[in-house]
């Protein structure tokens, strides 16, 4: 009896601290704009749908925002988030609050401490760690892998050549896969002509149910969770999963001690590639095997959907807007002539029409339309002149500012790479365009993922022609999708 009374005095408790914290902070914040919500669950109803009706949903709060200096309140439950759709606003929150919102826990079982979701303290000490591993001249050294991969994609693109349209993202996320992995664990994989293995069809299970607990509000309580069967069969993905990359790692740590040790008189071969994993061995901090894990997971899933997914909607584009894609193939033929040999750093350098049409498709199909983050401290917005509660969480809609009359002009839907010459980007806000996010929790892998982006198009546009429709309805789960996928025509040259 008297645990049960006890029980009840810390639930009134606890239920009386959070009205009073929510009061404060919805007075806080009371001159920003808030669609109309429901008792207890507020605006959790902007989550019910499907993910298509769920983004358009999103558009509607960025046009409120949109009314009242670029920022708007949302209850989800117990919980305020600020949705930021202005740059100068962007800036502040990116630069300042470094933590990651509870909404990527969901990640937690599968990434641990990666760097993608790691904790702030943690996230400094690694981040200076791995900082260097990304380097230019380090990811320039992949340019091999790169050009090789890109060949055997332009091969498997033909059975397609001259043919009906299709959907081109399976075959660019098999090459990214293949780029990713050689050059993330030094382990090559073949995924374009094995794109069947368990690890993958683990690694897409896991991906699928993430994606849907993100989005289904009822599915978001562990303790609901966890009595669905996606409970189990998340786990035993995840498990299958670690234990290939445990693998790698384990061999890669012998490599390393019998170099280190001198045993075996260890003779590493002149052509060896350095992966990422390779570089992570004996730095100034000696990183445990399950921490080597989590980062090497993180940096594959971080960075292959996502490079794939620029590449396929750029693709989908230079097939909409011809008279690009002919000013991209000129580009291309200056540098290469007719031939068909991989590109190096000095070919990319010169590819400055195509990287302004990478940008550009980057703006209007921005793949992590929106970063959330955790408010550790309360946080002054000057675009809306309203300080954030500490506790709150901040949603940066990347996907709105990019489309935004007030920040790109009256054309702002329409597909217009010379906007980003440099004459025509002087007086832009630097968090204007910020498809890798920004300030130093932005994209470890962003020189590299351009590298990637650059060569493979290159390749595609010298042997094919592209041509496509517009595409018209978008959704978002963690990334975003086209509805009807990245559908094209291609025709050999
Ligand atoms: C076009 C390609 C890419 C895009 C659009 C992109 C976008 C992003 C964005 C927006 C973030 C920040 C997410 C957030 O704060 O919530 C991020 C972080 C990250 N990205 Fe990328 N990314 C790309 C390619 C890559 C590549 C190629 C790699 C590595 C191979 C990579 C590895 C990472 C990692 C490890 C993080 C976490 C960084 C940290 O928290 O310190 N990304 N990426």
């Amino acid at each position: 009896m008297i645990t049960v009374v006890a029980l009840l005095c810390l639930a009134c408790v606890y239920c009386l601290y959070w009205v009073v914290n929510a009061r404060r902070m919805d007075k806080m914040t009371a001159s920003l704009p808030a669609p109309p919500g429901l008792p207890i669950i507020g605006n959790a109803t902007l989550f019910i749908g499907d993910t298509e009706q769920m983004l358009k949903n999103l558009e509607d709060l960025a046009d409120r925002a949109y009314q009242h200096k670029g920022c708007i309140k949302v209850w989800l439950g117990p919980k305020l988030y600020v949705a930021i759709g202005n740059p100068e606003d962007a800036q502040v929150v990116l630069e300042n609050c470094l933590d990651k919102d509870v909404v990527y826990r969901f990640l937690r079982p599968w990434l641990g401490h990666g760097l993608f979701i790691a904790p702030v303290g943690l996230w400094k000490v690694h981040r200076k760690v791995l900082l260097p591993v990304f380097h230019n001249k380090i990811v320039e050294e992949y340019l091999g892998v790169i050009g090789e991969q890109s060949t055997v994609l332009v091969e498997r693109l033909s059975e397609k050549a001259d043919k009906e349209e299709f959907d081109v993202l399976k075959y660019i996320t098999a090459c990214t896969l293949d780029i990713v992995f050689e050059t993330a664990m030094g382990e090559r994989m073949d995924v374009q002509h094995t794109p069947d293995t368990p690890y993958l069809r683990a690694r897409h299970t896991v991906m699928t149910i993430l994606n849907m607990r993100l989005f289904k509000v009822w599915l978001q309580p562990d303790c609901l969770f966890n009595l669905t069967p996606y409970a189990k069969q998340q786990k035993d993905n995840i498990d299958l999963t670690h234990r290939f990359t445990d693998e790698v790692v384990k061999k890669k740590r012998l490599e390393y001690e019998r170099k280190k040790n001198g045993a075996d008189k260890f003779i590493e071969p002149t052509d060896k590639l350095h992966a990422v994993l390779d570089l992570l061995f004996g730095r100034e901090i000696e990183f445990t095997d399950e921490q080597l894990r989590e980062h090497i997971d993180s940096i594959t899933i971080a960075g292959n959907d996502t490079t794939a997914l620029v590449i396929a909607y750029t693709l989908v584009l230079l097939g909409v807007y011809q008279d690009a894609q002919e000013n991209v193939y000129r580009e291309q033929e200056s540098i290469f002539g007719n031939s068909m040999r991989e590109a190096t750093r000095e070919d990319l350098q010169k590819m400055n029409y195509l990287e302004r049409v990478i940008k550009e498709s980057m703006r209007l199909y921005t793949v992590v339309p929106i970063i959330a983050r955790n408010i550790d401290k309360d946080t002054y917005l000057p675009g809306c002149g309203v300080t954030i509660p500490a506790g709150a969480g901040a949603v940066v809609g990347a996907f709105a500012i990019h489309r935004s009359e007030a920040v790109w002009g009256s054309n702002a839907k329409e597909f217009d790479p010379d906007r980003f010459l440099p004459e025509r980007s002087v007086n832009r806000h630097p968090a204007a365009f910020m498809p890798f996010s920004y300030g130093s929790r932005n994209c470890i892998g962003r020189n590299f993922g351009m590298l990637i982006m650059k060569s493979i198009i290159s390749s595609v546009v010298r042997s094919y022609k592209i041509h496509a429709h517009q595409i018209d309805r978008l959704k978002i789960e963690m990334l975003l999708f086209p509805i009807n996928g990245h559908l094209i025509k291609v025709q050999k040259r």
